[in-house]
């Protein structure tokens, strides 16, 4: 069975697929972070930006089959009304939530049977099953990663515990650094955060800095924020 919080269309927002047309899957449940206000300051990863907890969202449910939740996420793409541009092929995002605890390769293959191309979004925590076509691995605190290679690695930052410099020499083709959002919905209660950012503009003026200075490490901007399309 698969629990999905919501799912719907949009552009991916941030990384090296930022603009492009995507179907979100949003797997409910986190292995770093029950998702309860009450749990944040002493979970894994304390800036979650996310509601992840249940199946109540937009186009959200369980699913008991690969098959089925293919269909129910094939149906989000929009049908075209003219000739695309060469290479428009559909896309579909896994993220959550962790979405390495729920996602397996039967989904991967209905979806790639479907025409998708198949992006992740994952923690790094866990092992991803084959077949994956955009894997973006995004380390949080202490937290070790399992996956160390992939499409792109892309860091909050600042995040004490995560210094860039622990994944610079990694197997990956992009590496990019995302501003924390310490806004309403990214938020951090650890005093020891606050002292080296206490908001987005702090994050933001940070990772320009960095980037500046690493040239290699990219800046990414959530940019679905900046436009608010979600
Ligand atoms: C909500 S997570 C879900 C996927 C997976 N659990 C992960 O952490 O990569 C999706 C993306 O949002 C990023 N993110 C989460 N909270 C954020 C925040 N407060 N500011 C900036 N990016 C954030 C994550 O690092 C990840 O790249
Ligand atoms: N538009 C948009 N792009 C995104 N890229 C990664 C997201 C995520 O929450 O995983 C996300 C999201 O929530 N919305
Ligand atoms: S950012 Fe990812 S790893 Fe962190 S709590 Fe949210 S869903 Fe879990
Ligand atoms: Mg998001």
């Amino acid at each position: 069975m698969y629990h999905v919080k919501e799912a719907f269309y949009t552009l991916q927002g941030e990384g090296g697929q930022a603009g492009r047309a995507s179907v979100f899957c949003r797997f409910s449940g986190c292995n770093l972070w029950s998702g309860r206000e009450q749990d944040r300051a002493s979970a894994a990863c304390t800036f979650c930006d996310t509601d992840f907890l249940g199946t109540d969202g937009q186009n959200g449910g369980r699913f008991a089959t690969a098959e089925a939740l293919a269909a129910h996420l094939t149906a989000l793409w929009p049908d075209q009304d003219g000739p695309s541009v060469k290479g428009a092929t559909p896309y579909v995002v896994f993220t959550g939530g962790e979405p390495l605890l729920q996602l397996d390769e039967a989904l991967i293959q209905a979806m790639q049977a479907r025409g998708f191309e198949v992006a992740v979004e994952t923690n790094g925590t866990l092992p991803a099953p084959p077949g994956i076509d955009w894997l973006c691995v995004s380390p949080k605190g202490a937290s070790a990663l399992t996956i160390t290679a992939g499409n792109e690695l892309k860091l909050v930052y600042p995040q004490p515990e995560a210094p860039p410099e622990r994944f610079a020499r990694l197997d990956f083709d992009h590496f990019f650094l995302q501003p924390m959002d310490t806004g309403a919905s990214g938020r951090r209660t650890r005093p020891a955060d606050d002292a080296i950012a206490a908001t987005t503009t702090d994050t933001m003026a940070a990772s320009v800095a960095y980037c500046l200075a690493h040239p290699g490490w990219r800046l990414s901007l959530q940019t679905h924020k900046i436009t608010g399309i979600d």
